[in-house]
């Protein structure tokens, strides 16, 4: 029998705070090696504080985190961020300005460390940036700053590396493109990494588990198709993507779920279906119900539609046609939607 995998960090029941102030209570978690973590939650629900608790800055009130299978904080135990050797990439590079690229990329690999340059090489290969190594950072654009500090971060092979809202200071076409790229070097080094976020399509895109975090507190940890499809309570079904809770209002023959939407699949139990706006489909006329199109917003690609239903409930919708303001339309539901209390 092969030994039980260790994880790479393993959490259990962390609680923290800054003076009498709670700031995190009861977070678990584990996390394989190579694995990609992204914690999503409101400003100031304690994200930061769980990074600098990670990677040693903070002092831990309850609770346990392990490394590799070593401990290294306990309520009354702390090792040092240096002997962790946990990477830490900030908002903002923070590159040295009078070291080059690959000097600053270099920074925690030892002088002398045989294959020092072939992986300096390597990590800016990784990260997309192969023959810029001899440029100053200033000669980089914003996107390609936080590249190298994550080729710099990656370089020693730490064994965790922490992002911190790493393309928060970036424009949006910037950060699409971006995120990809740190997650395919992440995933091409194997590298273990935990990146916190309050951006639910970034989180969604970039991970391989999504912890949502509220006030302090884990509310699901689950794959990225897993917390959009099937939330674990209303909280997180509006904080991930878009959702309107219709109540249940009793069950078909079929053993669907009425809504004031109409009836649909449903899954898991509760009293009310988290109705997204792909769920909604809208057609002139045909079987369904009649809704009155309250406001088109306008999304490039397609329409968010908002709609009143006729008992008053308001659900939205997805549409690549934009109806008119004041206009009836059908509508019905399609797809299973989550059940949730
Ligand atoms: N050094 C500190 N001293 C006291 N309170 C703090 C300190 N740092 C953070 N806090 C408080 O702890 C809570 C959690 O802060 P934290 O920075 O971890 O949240 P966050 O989720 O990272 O937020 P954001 O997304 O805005 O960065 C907040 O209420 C914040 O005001």
């Amino acid at each position: 029998m092969p030994a039980a995998a260790v994880s790479a960090v393993s959490v259990a029941d962390l609680g923290a705070s800054y003076g009498a102030a709670p700031v995190l209570a009861g977070v678990d978690f584990e996390l394989a090696t190579g694995e990609l973590l992204a914690v999503l939650g409101p400003s100031g629900c304690g994200k930061t504080t769980l990074l600098r608790c990670l990677a040693g800055f903070e002092r831990i009130e309850a609770g346990r985190i392990s490394l590799a299978g070593d401990v290294v904080a306990l309520p009354r135990v702390h090792v040092p961020a240096h002997r962790r050797q946990v990477a830490v990439v900030p908002q903002e590079g923070a590159l040295f300005p009078h070291l080059s690229v690959a000097e600053n990329v270099g920074f925690g690999l030892r002088r002398r460390r045989p294959g020092r340059v072939a992986r300096i090489r390597e990590c800016l290969a990784l990260v997309g940036l192969a023959g810029l190594g001899e440029r100053m950072p200033h000669q980089l654009s914003g996107g390609q700053q936080q590249r190298v500090a994550l080729a710099r971060a990656m370089a020693p092979r730490p064994p965790l590396i922490l992002l911190d809202e790493p393309f928060g200071a970036l424009d949006a076409a910037l950060r699409t493109d971006l995120r990809q790229a740190v997650r395919r070097a992440l995933k091409e080094d194997g590298a273990t990494a935990v990146l916190v976020t309050h951006d639910q399509s970034e989180a969604l895109s970039v991970a391989d588990r999504v912890a949502v975090m509220e006030g302090g507190r884990l509310r699901q940890v689950g794959t990225p198709e897993e917390v959009y499809a099937r939330p674990s309570d209303a909280w997180v079904a509006q904080f991930v993507g878009e959702a309107d809770l219709l109540p249940v209002l009793g069950t078909t023959p079929d053993g669907r779920v009425r809504t004031a939407a109409g009836a649909v699949a449903g899954i898991g139990t509760g009293t009310r279906a988290v109705v997204r706006p792909e769920h909604v489909r809208l057609t002139q006329g045909g079987e369904g119900v009649t809704a009155r199109v309250v406001d088109v917003e306008f999304r490039g690609h397609e329409h968010l539609v908002a709609l009143e239903l006729p008992d008053g409930t308001a659900v939205r919708a997805r549409s690549l046609r934009a109806p008119a303001p004041g206009s009836v339309v059908t509508v019905s539901l399609t797809g299973a939607v989550a059940l949730v209390d």
